[in-house]
């Protein structure tokens, strides 16, 4: 039988602070059975100091514990104790005054700093009964949910899960049960999403999140999910339900859409509306850091002539070919879009200096003017490109973007093929010059 262990970097020193705002009866045993952690919980259950019980073996505090007298470890107490679906056995305790009472335990092997521990939880029978009632029923219902419906203890651990949710994931409840949902992670949450999610539950409200898991075939799924607190019959916090749906489908559709939203589907550029946005981004950090930027306007000259000679299909190829070309020319951080037609629009992040942007524009030029052979013609591929700088020709997007256009139209009026920076000379009265 494979073994859920729960492997914790902590100190067992550090324990305390992880159970104490926990009422249930917990300790925490070392292989051989010596008791090292004792929650308030035990102590109110068995009226004892827990440190004088602290150092002691375990069949001190619980004679009638049916583990033997010593713990030779992980395997042994493994299969006393059934450990699969937190199995209860039930046994008789002793308080301080040999008074008998019910009891049940259930032990879960723990690894602390790589080395093995023991958790063991003990109830009362009449705890158990109000909690068990409540849980049985919540169970029942579930059982007939098409939702993934999974229980899990406040430590996280599994407790139950609905057929539903053995489909969804494609683990049986019995490779569930005992283990935390970590089996499901796909390593795609940061863990400020988990971080959230534990500190929502631990303060008594419902977690709703759309959950990347992955399923036991390796296969990512998203998942809908909504958890909430569950409290048991005396009111008290003691478990979590988790209800959630597979909505992968949706998503991608989503995801379809925003990417025919926002890219242009002949070159797989952003596109006029991606670009605006980046454009917006690009405008806060650099009122923000002062961070200059470029934004750069390209227009294809005479590209009416290569559709109407060679055909629309070559006109095509022309344009992924613009954008490939542009592509390779910029940096990770920059961006090139196609606004339509044989318009591109790019940014240039992070330049400090006119030289900058002109070292990328020539590169640009110098690859658009390589040879581009289709249907064994060379097509020559020119532009026409007009400059603005943030913040020295704008401190708005949208102001850039007239003076790039103003640039790359005065380009083009005279002849094309060429770049211009766009220049203010006179106050109040634009004009432009070339700034090669
Ligand atoms: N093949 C192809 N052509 C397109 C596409 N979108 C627009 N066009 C064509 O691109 C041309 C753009 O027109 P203009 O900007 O006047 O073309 P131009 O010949 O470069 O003119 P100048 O910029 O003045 O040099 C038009 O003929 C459009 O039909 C497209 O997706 N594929």
């Amino acid at each position: 039988m494979e073994v859920p262990v729960i492997r914790h970097t902590k100190e067992p020193s550090s324990f305390p602070y992880l159970c104490a705002d926990t009422e249930r009866a917990l300790l925490l045993l070392d292989e051989s059975g010596i008791i090292k952690y004792c929650s308030p919980g035990v102590a109110n259950c068995f009226c004892v100091n827990p440190q004088a019980i602290i150092g002691q073996p375990v069949t001190g505090l619980l004679p009638g514990l049916p583990i033997g007298a010593r713990f030779p470890g992980f395997s042994l107490a493994c299969n006393t104790f059934h450990l699969e679906g937190k199995q209860w056995l039930a046994f008789s305790g002793q308080d301080n005054e040999g008074r008998e009472f019910p009891l049940k335990a259930a032990l879960v092997p723990l690894e602390i700093d790589g080395r093995p521990f023991f958790l063991l939880e003990l109830r009362t029978q009449r705890a158990l009964a109000g909690e068990d009632e409540k849980l049985q029923k919540f169970q029942e219902v579930s059982e007939l949910s098409d939702d993934a419906v999974a229980v899990t203890t406040m430590e996280g651990l599994i407790e139950y899960v609905n057929p539903a949710f053995e489909e969804l994931t494609g683990y049986r409840k019995d490779e569930l049960v005992g283990r935390t949902h970590a089996i499901l992670n796909s390593g795609v949450h940061e863990p400020a999403f988990f971080l959230e999610m534990w500190t929502t539950l631990r303060a008594g409200r419902s977690f709703r999140g759309q959950f990347v898991n992955r399923r036991q075939n390796g296969a990512l799924f998203y998942e809908d999910k909504i958890i909430r607190p569950f409290y048991n019959a005396s009111g008290k916090m003691s478990h979590f339900m988790a209800s959630g749906r597979d909505v992968s489908e949706q998503v991608q559709i989503m995801h379809r859409l925003e990417h025919l939203a926002n890219y242009d589907s002949l070159t797989g550029l952003p596109n006029r509306n991606l670009f605006l946005d980046r454009l917006q981004q690009a405008e806060a950090r650099g009122s923000r850091n002062h961070d200059g930027f470029a934004i750069v306007l390209l227009d294809l000259d005479h590209f009416k002539a290569i559709n109407d000679t060679l055909g629309h299909a070559v006109g095509d190829a022309v344009l992924q070919t613009t954008a490939f070309r542009i592509r390779q020319c910029l940096r990770e951080g920059d961006t090139v879009a196609r606004l339509g037609g044989d318009e591109f629009s790019l940014i240039l992040t992070e330049v400090a200096l006119r030289q900058d942007v002109m070292k990328v524009l020539e590169k640009i030029v110098a690859l658009l003017g390589e040879p581009l052979i289709m249907d064994s013609q060379n097509i020559p591929v020119q532009a026409s490109i007009g400059i603005a700088i943030y913040p020295e020709h704008g401190e708005d997007g949208q102001t850039l973007l007239k003076h790039a256009d103003s640039a790359m139209y005065r380009v083009k009026t005279a002849g094309g093929n060429d770049y211009l920076i766009f220049e203010r000379k006179e106050e109040g009265r634009p004009i432009y010059s070339l700034q090669k």
